[in-house]
């Protein structure tokens, strides 16, 4: 029998439908004493599951579920002594837990087509409602990781089976973004 495919506990078992009307949750991170929470003001978008090595994952998943909100909806709300920037360098500045690693939130201030957007781990609140996961990125990247290429087929089948479409990079509508962005700085876009 072929090993089973884990891609991450949110997708695993099936994956649960998000609330149009959800207002916002608070983010926990993993720790048992003192956890630092981040408040988010309503919903997310382009809630997806990612394949890179940067993106926090929890123990044994394969990819990270990682979503966007405007930063201005992101607040610290208690514990934020415990966080410190994985990498200054990276264009999404995650402010990860030093005691328990969990990834709290990661906003992007440089000019780029994402500035003013912070990635958040939905997974991380016990709130009830938030967006599901609507594709795969960074498919590929997860042999980075040490997954085998042999493996790709078998991945990239059941990420198609609990509803989702992979990508090797991001989804069409935010490669559009990037590509707009790149237009308008090169000045050869056009409405
Ligand atoms: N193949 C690379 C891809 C890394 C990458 O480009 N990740 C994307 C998706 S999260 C990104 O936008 N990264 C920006 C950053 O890490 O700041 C890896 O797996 O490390
Ligand atoms: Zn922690
Ligand atoms: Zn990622």
């Amino acid at each position: 029998m072929p090993e089973k495919v884990l891609l991450h506990p949110a997708i695993d078992d099936g994956i649960v439908a998000g609330s149009d009307s959800f207002a916002g949750g608070t983010l926990v991170c993993l720790c048992v004493d003192k956890p630092v929470k981040v408040r988010i003001d309503g919903q997310v978008v382009h809630n997806h599951a990612c394949g890179c090595t940067k993106c926090w994952k929890p123990a044994g998943a394969t990819f990270s579920v990682v979503a966007v909100t405007p930063t201005a909806n992101v607040h610290v709300v208690e514990n934020g002594d415990k966080l410190a920037v994985v990498d200054p360098g990276a264009l999404i500045l995650r402010h990860a837990c030093r005691a328990c690693g969990a990834h709290m939130h990661g906003p992007v201030e440089r000019d780029h087509a994402f500035q003013g957007l912070t990635f958040v781990h939905t997974e991380l609140s016990s709130d009830k409602g938030w967006q599901a996961p609507q594709f795969a990125a960074f498919v590929s990247s997860v042999i980075e990781s040490g997954v085998s290429p042999k493996k790709m087929d078998g991945i990239r089948a059941r990420i198609r089976e609990v509803g989702l479409e992979p990508y090797d990079c991001l989804s069409p509508p935010l490669m559009d973004a990037l590509a707009t962005f790149a237009a308008t700085k090169a000045g050869t876009f056009r409405e």
